[in-house]
């Protein structure tokens, strides 16, 4: 399995195929193609001197003759964490606070207007260690605890929404942790927390030792800049959970992940992008990178020799959009922010063109139906979180 030395799939193929087929290769594999956006130079400057990689692209969608382009801009970002070793757990929070603002300043430059972080973006994805401490000491409160309190500096500065995906601490609540995302509005208020709702349970995942699944349904967040949702990494192998957060009203859904090559890479240019397809919206996948490496040796209770990394973080994070173009992914071995432009009328556009949504919904119904969680007249006996939306 490729680490570090293979460095994309894009570059691999810009670098082995002629020009005429490697655009054949692109329009099936990416779809209708993005155009380069024109970013700013001292933006590049910036992510050089940071040594981040830093790549724009904008997705078209046609004039309509009642409605303004809903143009927006999107930033995702995926980054190494550093190694753990003999680092006080503060330390290495404030570490990688001071690393997302130097990114961050870059996506201000770069005209973004809503911002999302890998998963658990605080941490060492440790959970494949099944130790507690000091791990479960990086949980923090997702309403007043000292990242949340840093990304809502960040959103007001830069007047951006920002997406912070953390390990939660519920101290309201019997003290116990969630994998959530909290959603930070530009003016630096709360608009509200998801929570990971499918935990898994494949190879060194282990995360169902550490937090349970989370209970606030599929939430939509009403934005400034359009309506947004986050389904949080493992959710994305289930097709019903981008339903969900797409009949709630998403026309973006953020997917901040933590997984390894050996594991998903050959699923994940497929899953998120499909989801845009299947759903109407747009898609945004986002990796970290690299390889963590823990102070106590594991097993991955296969048999093979007890070892102290998780497998390779690829990154790769990209974006797509529901007419089934993507944009080039992010490297697989450097920190990164992917800049994207997106009219979110396009999503509208497509539904009337493929009409899935509506298709969904009505299937949607006759399971339900049929599983007698709806009464005759359509009421929703279970008070399924059907159309929570937030602002
Ligand atoms: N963080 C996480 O849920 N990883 C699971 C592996 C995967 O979904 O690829």
């Amino acid at each position: 399995m490729a680490g570090a030395g293979f460095e994309s799939l894009e570059r691999c193929l810009e670098k082995h195929l002629p020009l005429a087929d490697l655009q054949e290769v692109k329009r099936i594999l990416y779809g209708k193609e993005t155009r380069k956006l024109d970013l700013p130079s001292r933006a590049f400057e910036a992510a050089s001197k940071g040594d981040f990689e830093l790549q724009g692209y904008a997705f078209q969608a046609v004039a309509e003759q009642q409605r303004r382009p809903r143009t927006v801009r999107m930033g995702l970002v995926q980054n190494r964490t550093p190694p753990p070793r003999g680092h006080p757990v503060v330390k290495q929070i404030t570490a990688l606070h001071r690393r997302i603002e130097a990114i961050v300043e870059v996506a201000a430059m770069c005209g973004v207007n809503i911002i999302c972080f890998q998963e658990a973006w605080t941490m060492p994805f440790a959970f494949c260690t099944r130790e507690k401490l000091p791990w479960t000491e990086f949980a923090e409160s997702a309403e007043d605890g000292p990242t949340t309190k840093f990304c809502q500096e960040l959103a007001r500065k830069h007047d951006m929404v920002v997406v912070s995906p953390i390990l939660e601490r519920d101290t309201e609540h019997g003290d116990i942790l969630w994998n959530t995302a909290m959603v930070i509005s530009n003016s630096g208020a709360i608009l509200g927390k998801t929570r990971k709702n499918h935990i898994p349970r494949v190879g060194d995942f282990n995360e169902s030792t550490y937090y349970m699944e989370g209970n606030l349904g599929h939430p939509v967040f009403q934005t400034q800049f359009g309506r947004i949702a986050v389904n949080i990494c493992y959710g994305r192998h289930h097709p019903l959970n981008w339903l969900m957060y797409s009949i709630n009203g998403a026309e973006v859904i953020f997917n901040p992940s933590a997984t390894i090559g050996a594991l998903s890479e050959s699923l994940w240019p497929i899953e998120a992008r499909n989801a845009a397809i299947a759903n109407h919206c747009f898609t945004c996948a986002i990796n970290r990178v690299g390889e963590e490496f823990f102070p106590n040796e594991f097993t991955s209770g296969d048999g093979k020799k007890a070892h102290r990394d998780f497998g390779y973080f690829y990154g790769s994070s990209y974006v797509a959009a529901p007419d089934g173009s993507r944009t080039p992914g992010l490297s697989r071995n450097r920190d990164g922010l992917l800049v994207t432009e997106l009219d979110l009328n396009l999503c509208r556009q497509v539904n009337d063109i493929w009409g899935f949504k509506g298709r969904s919904q009505e299937m949607e119904f006759t399971v339900l139906k049929s599983m007698n969680v709806l009464s005759r007249t359509g009421k929703n006996l279970r008070s399924y979180p059907m159309c929570k939306l937030m602002s």
